[in-house]
């Protein structure tokens, strides 16, 4: 029997507090990734499984050290990703030396470090937009207090981000609510919904069931839009912790320039290779 050499395809296995993520580096040579291949390899029972997919190619604007795209489980495409872009981070710090990066972004270009002591890297994850245009939002709403069913808010960190505060996460599912919010007509490109509970001027419990992926461990993004969020209701100071299922991140929202700053851990899982055999026709 004569068997046929295979081109397999490495990859990384990474998650930040439990969010998973396949990572491709496409920067030397493109591995003819599509939406529907993403999704046939995020599929955690055919695939390879995971919450996003993260592809990196080389960067195209000056200053930049490589071009990230993020992908969600369902294929579908996403500015922004804060989990995933600490472990972009992670990756060129470890494999390439680079303890200070440039991560460009369809949301911008964003500076990460890695801190020499404990490992944790921090992203600068840009200012929030605020404005209804900008979250998006279907129509004119003030985004502080949208015109929905418990009275959320919205931000966007390069994603959109819907935010609602409860007095306790115990009192919702995120499974059955968020599905049907995400879908919502108010937001004509779907939206990623936090559930957050303040527990103190420094601290909150989050939950956030992610567009196109569903209910993660973690989501760095939505940790950003709940701190901002809750920030502009007056509920917590400019230093938060976000307490998330998989564990907790430190945001800032800094004064003066507006930036948002997200410090936590990045892990690589293991590396592996996998064959586009498995693609889907
Ligand atoms: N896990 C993320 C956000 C991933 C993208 C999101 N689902 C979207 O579609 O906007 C994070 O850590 O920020």
């Amino acid at each position: 029997m004569a068997y046929k050499a295979r081109m397999m395809i490495p990859f990384s296995k990474m998650h930040g507090l439990g969010n998973d993520f396949v990572v491709v580096d496409e920067r030397v040579e493109r591995h003819g990734l599509t939406p529907a291949r993403i999704a046939a390899l995020a599929d955690r029972h055919r695939g390879i499984g995971c919450d996003q997919f993260v592809v990196l190619r080389p960067a195209c604007q000056a200053g930049a050290d490589v071009f990230v795209r993020f992908f969600n489980a369902d294929g579908s495409e996403s500015g922004a990703c804060g989990n995933a872009s600490r472990c972009v981070a992670d990756l060129l710090w470890r494999g390439e030396g680079r303890r200070r990066s440039v991560l460009q972004t369809r949301a911008g270009l964003l500076p990460a470090s890695v801190d020499g002591e404990t490992g944790l890297v921090t992203v600068d994850m840009g200012p929030p937009a605020l404005a209804w245009r900008d979250v998006p939002l279907a129509e004119p709403a003030d985004t502080l207090h949208l015109p929905l069913a418990g009275d959320p808010a919205a931000a966007s960190m390069g994603n959109p981000h819907v935010t609602f505060f409860l007095a306790d996460l115990l009192d919702l599912d995120p499974v059955v609510a968020g599905p049907l919010l995400e879908h919502d007509p108010l937001f004509p490109e779907r939206a990623n919904i936090g559930f957050a509970q303040v527990l103190s001027r420094a601290a909150m419990r989050l939950r956030v069931w992610e567009r196109g992926s569903g209910l993660t461990l973690a989501c760095g993004s939505g940790a950003c839009a709940a701190a901002v969020n809750a920030v502009r209701r007056g509920l917590v100071e400019r230093t938060c912790r976000v307490e998330m299922d998989g564990g907790a991140l430190s945001i800032t929202w800094r004064d003066g320039d507006g930036h948002v700053l997200m410090t936590g851990p990045a892990t690589t899982s293991f590396v592996g290779s996998f064959d586009p055999e498995i693609y889907p026709s």
